[in-house]
Order: C-alpha cells, then sequence, then structure tokens
C-alpha cells in the first residue's frame, strides 16, 4: 500500500511537471482523480513511462467509480472494468471503441450532446451532470458524471467519471411522487403516531373535513377513534392492525361544520426496526356520493320508474313473504288487484304522454287511502296491487276498496282536459283463496274481470265459483293482448340432429309464454286462443323476427347449427303480409334466407291446396326452406305432394311415438320416408323419445331426429352452454 501511494505521488509530481503550474492543471489536480487519470492518459501517450501507465490503470482499476476517456467523435478509448460492469459488461475492453451514444438512454442524448460539446467547445472546462446510461440488456442506470478535458494523443479527449447513483435518484424520485400523490389525490390522508395523534394531513382530508392542517394537528383522530369508530375498534380494528397490519370499512365521521358523512377508510400500520407500531396511515374517501348512488340503484331495481310505486317483481318478492309471516303467525292477508277502467281510449285518443301523467296521478291518489303497512305497486300498464297490512277485519275490506274507486272516481284535469275514468277492483285472500302468491294474485284477477263484467267500476270478492274454464280463457285472451307489448314471449329451441352421425344440423324455435303470475306457459295454452283471436298474426312476426335475430347472433360468433326452423300457423300463412314479414325478418337481422326454415301444417296447406302452390313457391323465391309439419294428420296423398315447393318432411309425433311395436305406424313411417326421398325431400322425424325409436328411424333412413331423447326445447342460453360450448354432437 506504502508502494502504491508512493507510486501516486510520483504521478501527480509527474502531471505538475508537465502542466507547470497553470490553473488548467491546478484545478485538475484540485478537482481529484478523474483529472489526474486524465493527465496519466496524456503522459502515457506523450511520454509512454510504463510505470506510470500501470500505475493509473491500477488505480482506475481499484476505482469504485466508472472511469473513461472519450475520443472528440464520442467513440471510447479507455474505460475501467467498473464502468465496463456498470454498463453490463464483463471486462472494460469490451467497451473500448463503443459510441458513447449507444451506451446513454435515448431520452438523454440531448443532455449529453450538450455536455461533450461545452467541452469541446472550449466554453466549459468542467462539466457535471446526472443522467441514464443505457446498459447493454436495456435496462438504465442513472449516474452523476464530473467530466473534464484534456489533451490526448495528438487531439482533444474528454474524461469522465461517473458515480452509481441510480438508488439515491429513484429513491428521491418515489419521494416526490409519494409528495405528489400525498398533495394532490382525491382521498384524505392522514398520518398519525401510535396514539392516533395526528401528525399530517394532506389537502384532500381538508376538503373533506373542513378542517385545516393547523387545526387537526397534534389531535387524537376522530374517525379513527371516536364514537363512530368505537362499535369497529370493538370488533377488533386494533387486533387487525396489530396483526395484519392493516384494516378497513366504513366510519362514521363528523366535518367540522357538524354534519356526519359515511368514510370508507383503510388504515396501515408503521412498524420501527423492532417491530413495534410507531405511526398509522389513514386513506379515506368520503362515501356520501357512492352510498347516494347505490340507494338509488336499488330504488330503481325495486320501484316503477314512472310512479315510483313497487314494481311487479318487487311485490311478488314481499307478498311471498308476507305470506310466510302470515302463515307462522296464523293470520290472513288480503290482496286487491286493481285495474282503470278505459284507460286505454284516453292513452289513445290523448297520447301516452296524457296517459303516463294520468297513472302517475292515480297512483298518487291510490297511495293517499291507504296506510303506510299497506303495500302499493304498479303491477304493469294500468293494473296497480294493493296488499292490506294487518289482517283487516272483513267488513273494513269493502269500505277500503269503496275508498279507493271512489279516489278514481274523482274528475282528473291532464294538461287542461278534464279526464273521468273509474276503477275495477277484484280481491282474494290468504290462505282462503291460494296458498302462494301467484295462486292469490291469479284469483284476485278473476275476481276483478267479473266486476268488470258487472259494468266496470265496482269491487268484487273471489268465490271459488269464478273459476271456470270459460273465464279463465276470457282472462287469457285479456293478458294475452297485453303479452305482446310487455314483452312476455320468449323462444326456446329444439335442436335438430343427423340420424347418421349425430351432428347438429337445425334448431327448431319454440315460443313461450313467461306470464306473469302463471310462469311459463307453453304454447298449446295459448295458440289456439291466439289463432282464434287473430293476435297469432303480430306474435308470429315478432317469432320470425326473433329467431332471425337469434340465428344471426349464433351466425356471427361462429356456430354451427344448421338452420333455424320457424312454425308458421294456418291463419298466418294466409294472411296477407306474410311474404313481406319473412322479408323484413330477414332483412333486419341480416341472417342469410337459407338458414331459415319455415315449418307449414299439412292442414294449413290443404285449406287451400291451389294457393298454397303460388304461395309457397314465392316464399321459396325469397331462398328460404320450406317444411311440412305434422305430415300424416292432414289425409293428403303422399302423390300430391310433388305440386308443392318444399324441402323438408316432418313425420308427426302421432307415428312416431307407435314405432316400432305398432304395424301401421311402422308401415306409415317407412312409406313416407320412401316416397319423401324419391321426391328429394329431407325427412324429419319428431317426438324421438326411445333409443328404439332412434335406431328404427336411423335403420330406415330417415335423416333428421328430434325429440326429447337427444334436448328438450332450451333457452338460448341453454342452447349456447350445452351444444356450443360442450359440443354439438348429439350422443347416438
Ligand atoms: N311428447 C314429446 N313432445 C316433444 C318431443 N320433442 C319435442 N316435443 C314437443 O313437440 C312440439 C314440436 O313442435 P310442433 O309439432 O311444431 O308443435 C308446436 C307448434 O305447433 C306450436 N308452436 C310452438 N311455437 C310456435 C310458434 O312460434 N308459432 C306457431 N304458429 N306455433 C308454434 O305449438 C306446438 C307445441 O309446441 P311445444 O309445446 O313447444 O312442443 C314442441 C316440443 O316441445 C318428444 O320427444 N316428446
Amino acid at each position: 500500500m506504502r508502494a502504491l501511494q508512493r507510486r501516486l505521488s510520483n504521478a501527480f509530481v509527474a502531471i505538475q511537471a508537465r502542466y507547470g503550474r497553470s490553473a488548467r492543471a491546478h484545478n485538475m489536480h484540485a478537482r481529484g482523480p478523474a483529472h489526474a487519470f486524465a493527465g496519466q492518459l496524456h503522459q502515457q501517450v506523450r511520454a509512454p513511462s510504463a510505470d506510470l501507465a500501470r500505475s493509473f490503470r491500477y488505480f482506475a482499476d481499484q476505482s469504485l467509480v466508472g472511469v473513461y476517456m472519450l475520443r472528440s467523435d464520442g467513440a471510447v478509448l479507455h474505460a475501467n472494468d467498473k464502468m465496463a460492469n456498470m454498463l453490463g459488461y464483463d471486462r472494460a475492453a469490451d467497451v473500448i471503441g463503443l459510441h458513447i451514444a449507444s451506451l446513454t438512454a435515448p431520452e438523454d442524448l440531448a443532455l449529453l450532446e450538450e455536455n461533450l460539446q461545452a467541452r469541446l467547445s472550449g466554453a466549459e472546462e468542467h462539466v457535471r451532470y446526472t443522467h441514464r446510461i443505457l446498459s447493454r440488456d436495456g435496462t438504465r442506470r442513472w449516474v452523476e458524471v464530473h467530466g473534464s478535458v484534456c489533451q490526448y494523443d495528438g487531439g482533444t479527449a474528454l474524461v469522465e467519471m461517473a458515480l452509481d447513483v441510480n438508488q439515491k435518484v429513484q429513491s428521491e424520485w418515489q419521494s416526490r411522487l409519494a409528495d405528489r400523490v400525498f398533495e394532490s389525490t382525491s382521498e384524505g390522508i392522514l398520518i398519525t403516531d401510535a396514539e392516533f395523534r395526528i401528525l399530517a394531513v394532506n389537502p384532500a382530508f381538508t376538503r373533506i373535513t373542513g378542517y385545516h392542517p393547523e387545526e387537526a394537528m397534534d389531535k387524537r383522530s376522530r374517525m379513527m377513534t371516536g364514537p363512530g369508530a368505537q362499535a369497529e375498534i370493538n370488533r377488533g380494528m386494533l387486533q387487525r392492525l396489530a396483526s395484519d397490519g392493516h384494516w378497513q370499512g366504513e366510519m362514521k365521521d363528523r366535518r367540522k361544520d357538524g354534519s356526519w358523512y359515511p368514510a370508507w377508510l383503510s388504515i396501515s400500520a408503521i412498524r420501527d426496526n423492532q417491530g413495534g407500531i410507531t405511526n398509522y396511515v389513514g386513506v379515506f374517501t368520503d362515501n356520501t356520493i357512492r352510498k347516494e348512488a347505490e340507494n338509488k340503484l336499488a330504488f330503481l331495481a325495486d320501484h316503477d320508474s314512472l310512479t315510483g310505486l313497487l314494481n311487479r317483481s318487487s311485490l311478488m318478492r314481499i307478498f311471498a313473504q308476507q305470506i310466510e309471516a302470515a302463515q307462522t303467525a296464523g293470520e290472513t292477508l288480503v290482496l286487491f288487484f286493481i285495474d282503470l277502467d278505459r284507460f286505454k281510449t284516453v292513452n289513445d285518443t290523448l297520447g301516452h304522454h296524457a296517459g303516463d301523467q294520468l297513472l302517475v296521478a292515480a297512483a298518487e291518489r291510490l297511495r293517499e287511502q291507504l296506510r303506510p303497512d299497506d303495500v302499493l305497486a304498479r303491477f304493469g300498464g294500468d293494473e296497480f296491487v294493493v296488499i292490506l297490512g294487518g289482517s283487516p277485519p272483513q267488513e273494513m275490506i269493502s269500505a277500503i276498496a269503496q275508498r279507493l274507486i271512489n279516489s278514481i272516481l274523482r274528475p282528473f284535469v291532464i294538461n287542461g282536459h278534464e279526464m273521468f275514468i273509474s276503477a275495477s277492483i277484484g280481491s282474494a285472500a290468504y290462505p282462503e283463496h291460494g296458498e302462494d302468491a301467484i295462486a292469490i294474485l291469479k284469483n284476485a284477477d278473476i275476481a276483478m274481470y267479473h266486476a268488470k263484467e258487472r259494468g266496470k267500476n265496482a269491487f268484487q270478492l273471489f268465490s271459488k265459483e269464478m273459476s271456470n274454464h270459460a273465464l279463465e280463457q276470457m282472462l287469457l285472451e285479456n293478458s294475452l293482448r297485453h303479452a305482446i307489448e310487455r314483452k312476455e314471449f320468449e323462444l326456446y329451441y329444439q335442436p335438430q340432429f343427423s340420424a347418421l352421425d349425430g351432428a347438429i344440423c337445425g334448431a327448431e324455435a319454440l315460443i313461450r309464454w313467461r306470464h306473469p303470475t302463471r310462469g311459463l306457459v307453453a304454447p298449446g295454452m295459448f295458440i289456439t286462443l291466439a289463432e282464434q283471436t287473430g293476435l297469432i298474426v303480430p306474435l308470429g312476426a315478432w317469432v320470425l323476427r326473433e329467431a332471425c335475430r337469434q340465428g344471426k347472433a349464433w351466425l356471427d360468433r361462429g356456430y354451427q347449427f344448421g338452420r333455424i326452423a320457424v312454425n308458421l300457423s294456418p291463419r298466418q300463412f294466409s294472411s296477407d303480409d306474410l311474404l313481406s314479414t319473412i322479408d323484413n325478418a330477414l332483412g333486419q337481422s341480416g341472417l342469410p334466407s337459407a338458414m331459415l326454415e319455415l315449418e307449414i301444417t299439412e292442414g294449413a296447406i290443404m285449406q287451400n291446396p291451389q294457393e298454397a302452390v303460388v304461395l309457397l313457391k314465392r316464399m321459396r323465391q325469397l331462398g328460404v326452406t320450406i317444411s311440412v309439419d305434422d305430415f300424416g294428420t292432414g289425409y293428403s296423398s303422399l302423390a300430391s305432394l310433388k305440386q308443392y315447393p318444399l324441402d323438408t318432411l316432418k313425420i308427426d309425433r302421432s307415428f312416431v311415438k307407435g314405432i316400432p311395436a305398432d304395424a301401421d305406424d311402422v308401415a306409415i313411417t317407412e312409406a313416407i320416408i320412401a316416397v319423401a326421398h324419391k321426391l328429394h325431400l329431407q325427412v324429419v322425424a319428431e317426438g324421438v323419445e326411445s333409443q328404439e325409436q332412434h335406431d328404427f328411424l336411423r335403420a330406415a333412413g330417415c335423416d333428421i331426429v328430434q325429440g326429447y331423447l337427444h334436448s328438450k326445447p332450451l333457452s338460448a342460453g341453454d342452447i349456447e352452454a350445452r351444444w356450443y360450448l360442450g359440443g354439438a354432437q348429439a350422443e347416438i
């Protein structure tokens, strides 16, 4: 070590001798090792002294800072191993010859250039700047560079010493960032000591609580320790902070103006080296707006947006709960089903806006007549439901109903027009008239219908004699009319499979009615009624539109499902606008026409065979395929089939049912398949329920099978889950 010191001091002497006592040499000397190293290199070139060069290389190599020398064009002439390591290289030799720009982060190149130029132009002799070097693997490190200029090998060179300040810069940066966050975040922050005495607060704290830092300082935090927090503390907040170092929850906090607000608070404990808690950091938000929004959302989900009354789904929930409670307590419940008479006329003549205003006003009048513990809901359209609270005595029930009727009888003034309407009310009671919410609602509805039959503006209690079939049909017709506008219909889909390999090759759309009081109603209950009343035409148009929309959605998702089959009823088949309805459904949805199959019953074709030929041809021109449903039931001869433009025959379920045991059914089925194939028609067997039926049909050459054996009709979502996510093959 002593020898090294001697050698270094010799080197300094040698440099001083060379540069004399010039200010520059003095500065270099005075400024430390980089400058001395520069002198050494200079010396090495001008008067090579092996001893001196070795000493300085030793000196540079021992240095804990990076040292390097650049030619005036920026190429690295010399560097020590430390510098090479900082740049991600093993040895100094690896960086010699590289350009300093390639070792500098691109974003700092301008700074580098400025500092090189300052020295090369003579404007500065020494520079000091901080920038990011770019190491071999692309990572950046902050270095503080002390640079000077010297003469080397007959030209100007730059000597630089780089100190690794990466950690320092990053922690400064992080602390600046933390300061920024502390100052600018919208969350209130407070830092306390271990006794929750406030040491610092941020501007958001002041914004939320109204307290300025000087008012809060040194006070115990009320949010963390006050009465609002007491319950939480009892519930183990301190324990959680001690065990997990963190706790969060809602606190009630009081602003400076005395008002309370809900604060969502998150506290973290800070520990010293011994593990003891020294501080707490609390971050909180004012939860008022979120709470309000949550309450509003909850209200909207449960209430009718027009009248603000409970909606149908919350009524059903509340009623079910009340029934349960009444059952336990052995009490009775009374429900009114209220329908406004002549409301439709107002709506049709004065418009929806006036109709809405009338509904709001009527709801208000009903509300005024009831007690706070009575439940009032808008059931839909112009229908309201009341559940009377507190088991009212029999004589009270009609008095309340009459009060409600009278309140509606008073004229309403809407947009300057005086309007007169009335109300019909039906009533049913639990447990006398039904055991569940649906049964009681249905019976109150029946009673209400009787009140209307009696000339409206009346009240009727339900009695068991009222529920006969004819009335049910009337009720059904009534609600069927409303059902389309209330969007109560859904389509289910029954997949069809290739009899040969089990691949899915189609899906028949089958309508379902999600009735408000009866649940999911199958088409057998209402299609005939819809057909008789003509409602089948708008209903059928909706089915077409919806099936095409769903088909296109599946197509867009890349599902391979073959064709979508839609049933056309006889009345639809004979309606004038059938072709335009089909065309519109295809056009609006974008479903390719070849993917739509229309099922027409044999009976519908046979009603008017000549016209059917013309119509079927025109349907075919739209590009859709045509299938004859329930084939075999319409007594048409197989031979007559050839005159119709058809694609598919569906063997009726009644024949499939008898195979393979019933010889007649077997013969008919085989004949249908044989003739259909002769006429180049595909054959679908519907109602396949057993493996024997399937095996027989397959052996007989039937092309497609459809039935409970393979799948029941499913909702669109279930179809996707079952047949597309889990595979589209039938297990045959
Ligand atoms: N027993 C048994 N039945 C099976 C089996 N596989 C399927 N089915 C049922 O058979 C019926 C097949 O439809 P469909 O003959 O066109 O008979 C349909 C059709 O005529 C009519 N329909 C359904 N949806 C519509 C529609 O959107 N428009 C029109 N106009 N009629 C429809 O209502 C009828 C009944 O429909 P759904 O009740 O859905 O009854 C469906 C289906 O659920 C099985 O293996 N065994």
